[in-house]
């Protein structure tokens, strides 16, 4: 089976890239699986630089062609915070709860129709020798008052997706990657497969 290795250490984007490239007979590996491999700091000021900063780091590493996904959420309200530091928005130990917890907090008293927001997605491909691509994915909705639903990871529970009149973490894994930052980015991506899968120029 072809094989390609995802620059995350999200368990929850590693199973999203699972279920997106399976189907394509992809088998997806991600940081998870390299224990020892060592962090990438996030020190770009937007989702493509820190996307690149990471699969150059890990192309680097492994002397192989790699994917990196750096994702975030953008509310309007809060003039696009939490953005690039969503990960990390309620401190260092990147707590899901606790993310969500500050975002509410700080949209408290903000009208449905004010709470506009958008998942982001830049996916970087990296490889020695081969000049980094990006490509970029946003997905529009809403942030409610409540978080609600058990599916997806970070935000889900607290994005709602006019689309589908759900909550992102309401939507199944199936529903998400047809509408997704993640989804709509990876798509973009197409063109470059048979480089990617097969490394080659
Ligand atoms: O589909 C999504 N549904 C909900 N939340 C999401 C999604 N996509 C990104 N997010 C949030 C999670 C995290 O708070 C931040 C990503 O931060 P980001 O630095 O790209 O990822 P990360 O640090 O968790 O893992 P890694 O850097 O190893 O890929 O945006
Ligand atoms: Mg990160």
């Amino acid at each position: 089976m072809k094989q390609v290795i995802i620059a995350t250490k999200n368990i929850g984007k590693a199973r999203e890239f699972q279920e997106l490239l399976e189907k394509k007979g992809i088998e997806v590996k991600s940081l998870l699986d390299f224990p020892n491999c060592p962090d990438v700091e996030e020190t770009g000021s937007t989702f493509a630089e820190n996307a690149v900063l990471k699969a150059e780091a890990m192309a680097h590493y492994f002397h192989a062609i790699v994917i990196a996904d750096d994702s975030g959420l953008s509310i309007d309200a809060l003039d696009g915070r939490p953005g690039v530091y969503s990960a990390r928005y309620a401190g260092e130990e990147k707590n899901d709860q606790k993310n969500i917890a500050k975002v509410l907090e700080e949209l408290k008293g903000i009208p449905f129709e004010k709470r506009t927001a958008r998942f982001h997605c830049a996916l970087a491909v990296a490889a020695p020798g081969r000049r980094t691509t990006v490509v970029e994915g946003t997905c529009e909705g809403y942030i409610t008052e409540v978080p609600k639903g058990e599916n997806g990871f970070g935000y889900d529970p607290i994005f709602y997706v006019p689309q589908k009149g759900k909550t992102m973490a309401e939507l199944s894994k199936e529903e998400k990657n047809q509408i997704s930052h993640r989804a709509k980015a990876l798509a973009k991506l197409e063109k470059q497969w048979d480089e990617i899968i097969n490394d080659k120029e």
